[in-house]
């Protein structure tokens, strides 16, 4: 498979664009005609920097307002399209994207438009350009991609065929599977974007609200097995108009533009086997057993402070690492370690970030697998050196530069705690009831939310739901949710929009982004609660006012609110009758914090209705010098 994008989806100047493009291993690219006409340089520069580049020119567009026009209209449209093939030729490219006309001047009518496409296309021949037809959502006669090749097929030439832009076709609810009837070699190049569902304007979605595919909501897998099945074989073009992405990071956009093409079609390649399409081989996505560990980074300061917590909630040490400054601490099936290393990304994490949940290990069925998927997807490999006597895991880059480790039950790695630990043994067993990880939160700018959703929705067998808005009093955090069917990987991101928001004071006090808090599951949350605050763990308080308005709503009786209320636990139920209970910490240093759950009756979700409360709750409990402004 070829992969290309259009300069229009990413930020900066032409050459930026090019560079970005070329690192995240493009070989081509689509020249938006205004990236060309505000560059500096002339066309045959442009081309040769293209090269220079190592990618091709795929494409040149738009070229609009062509097809169906009265005189003398009709006439100006040809002479526009001969002066562009004269500079296409000098560019070095020989396809030209002529999209449906919008014009309230074009006349409409079947045979008229594919008379122009036919006289284009022997203009078109004359200077060596293939012309491709692209059927515009919002095109005043043509919107609808089995018209675009009804037309190209009465047009009957050789120079002119389709563009298949998967955004335009699936915006419309047009049934995919209505590609299947056009030649894959009549398909002159395929345009794909996704989008999140939202119901607006057509066109104002698709200028400014277009994603990477697998980022949105929109069948992209569908319609890519449609095109395969064709014997389509050309490039697969991102075309990507989206606000944030045009501000954001070349480098990043591109990365992820790359991953989201090669995600694309290793599920196409999975489901129709016999196509000419090809996708890099690559295991499947991982299924995810459970989170075997979360490791902070510290210095001994605070590696006493965050081990006096654990103890007030019911953790035991349960080994020390036989030669590093890294301790282990165990309650059910939940470990947490701490690093005080003074040497490897334990030590630098902790300098740029302070003390931080910064590695996660993962329990997989096959941890090389699992390196070997995120490594074809373009993750980012994490090695460092390997001590006397300890093991090598498997282990990529994550959010914020953090760690992911993958352990399997085949190797050696099941026996990490034994091979890397020796046991403490003096210590009591009795812990408080907490039993496993329910979630982990990882807290980030908004604009790296769909990075992040694309990243692990590729590499793991997991999915995504609804993204919901959490609202701080100073400003809103988006909440996506993903998660695997069985509930063993459970992860919340969090997307600050401003630096005044808990989120976004966090992110700024750690200098990134983070994990910012760990939930962690308990089979009676009131026994749980009694024995923390026996220990003296440090509770957040939950406003009185909580109280009156949960009883209210959901028809509580006053004892269980009392009981509810004395643990500052929130509460919360579904429509099925599954219950939520859940209670916090209060905040560590920078803004990390615990929170303690219980889920009953099979309720799914986070407690987002409570969110508000906990983050008015934490804003009230901060030391005065770290109140936000506002
Ligand atoms: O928004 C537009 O005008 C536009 C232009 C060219 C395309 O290929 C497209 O999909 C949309
Ligand atoms: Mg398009």
């Amino acid at each position: 498979m070829k992969t290309s994008i259009a300069t229009v989806s990413i930020s900066g100047d032409l050459a930026e664009k090019l560079q970005a493009i070329a690192a995240a291993g493009f070989d081509g690219v689509e020249i938006f005609e205004n990236d060309f006409l505000t560059f500096g340089g002339s066309p045959r520069e442009v081309g040769a920097m293209v090269k220079d580049y190592g990618l091709e020119i795929t494409l040149f567009q738009p070229f609009r307002d062509f097809e169906g026009l009265p005189e003398p209209q009709r006439s100006q449209a040809f002479e526009r399209a001969r002066r562009k093939f004269e500079l296409m030729g000098e560019l070095g490219t020989d396809l030209m994207l002529v999209c449906s006309n919008v014009s309230p001047q074009a006349l409409g009518g079947i045979d008229r438009a594919a008379g122009d496409l036919h006289e284009l296309g022997r203009l078109a021949e004359a200077h060596g350009i293939r012309v491709g037809y692209e059927a515009l959502a919002w095109g005043r006669h043509v919107n609808d991609h089995r018209d675009a090749w009804e037309i190209v097929r009465r047009a009957d030439h050789p120079n002119i065929g389709v563009i298949l832009d998967s955004f335009h076709t699936l915006s419309r609810r047009i049934d995919p599977d209505s590609i299947r009837a056009i030649p894959g070699d009549r398909i002159f190049i395929v345009q794909l974007a996704d989008a999140p569902l939202i119901d607006m304007d057509l066109l104002y979605w698709s200028r400014h609200f277009r994603n990477m595919p697998g980022e949105g909501d929109l069948p992209v897998v569908d319609f890519m097995r449609a095109v395969a099945a064709t014997g389509y074989a050309g490039p697969l073009s991102l075309e990507i108009f989206n606000d944030q992405f045009r501000g954001g990071s070349p480098r990043t956009i591109s990365v992820d533009g790359h991953r989201s093409l090669v995600y694309l079609m290793d599920q196409v390649a999975k489901l129709e086997p016999d196509i000419k399409l090809t996708a890099p081989p690559m295991p499947a996505r991982q299924e995810v057993e459970g989170i075997a560990f979360v490791e902070f980074t510290a210095d001994e300061a605070e590696a006493e402070a965050l081990a006096a917590l654990f103890t007030q909630m019911g953790f035991r040490r349960a080994g020390q690492h036989r030669t590093k400054a890294v301790t282990r601490y165990t309650q059910g099936e939940i470990n947490l370690v701490i690093n005080t290393e003074r040497e490897g990304l334990a030590h630098s994490t902790y300098i740029t970030h302070g003390t931080s949940a910064y590695a996660i290990g993962l329990r997989v069925a096959d941890a090389a697998a699992a390196v070997a998927r995120a490594r074809a997807l373009g993750a980012q490999i994490f090695e460092q050196p390997v001590g006397d006597g300890e093991l090598s895991i498997p282990a990529i880059r994550g959010v914020g530069g953090g760690v992911i480790y993958f352990l399997d039950r085949t190797s050696d790695l099941a026996r990490v705690w034994d091979i890397e630990f020796d046991p403490v043994p003096s210590e009591p067993a009795d812990g408080c009831g907490l039993d496993r990880f329910d979630h982990i939160a990882q807290t980030m700018a908004y604009e790296e939310m769909l990075t992040w959703l694309l990243f692990y929705r590729s590499i793991f067998a997991v999915e995504k739901s609804p993204m919901v808005d959490v609202l701080d009093p100073a400003g809103l955090v988006r909440s996506q949710v993903i998660e695997n069917a069985g509930g063993t990987l459970r992860l919340t991101l969090n997307g600050a929009e401003n630096s005044r928001t808990l989120a976004g004071h966090f992110i700024a006090n750690t200098f990134g982004s983070s994990v910012q808090h760990l939930a962690l599951a308990s089979d009676d949350i009131f026994a749980t609660a009694s024995a923390m605050a026996g220990r003296g763990f440090p509770v957040l308080e939950i406003s009185p006012n909580y109280y009156d308005d949960v009883a209210a709503r959901f028809g509580l009786d006053e004892a269980f609110v009392a009981r509810l209320r004395a643990h500052n636990i929130l509460y919360d139920r579904d429509a099925g009758g599954g219950e939520f209970f859940q209670f916090y910490s209060r905040n560590m240093g920078e803004g990390f914090f615990f929170e303690i759950l219980q889920r009953s009756g099979g309720y799914g979700g986070y407690g987002a209705p409570n969110a508000p409360f906990r983050i008015a709750a934490q804003k009230r409990a901060l030391r005065p010098a770290n109140i936000p402004s506002r």
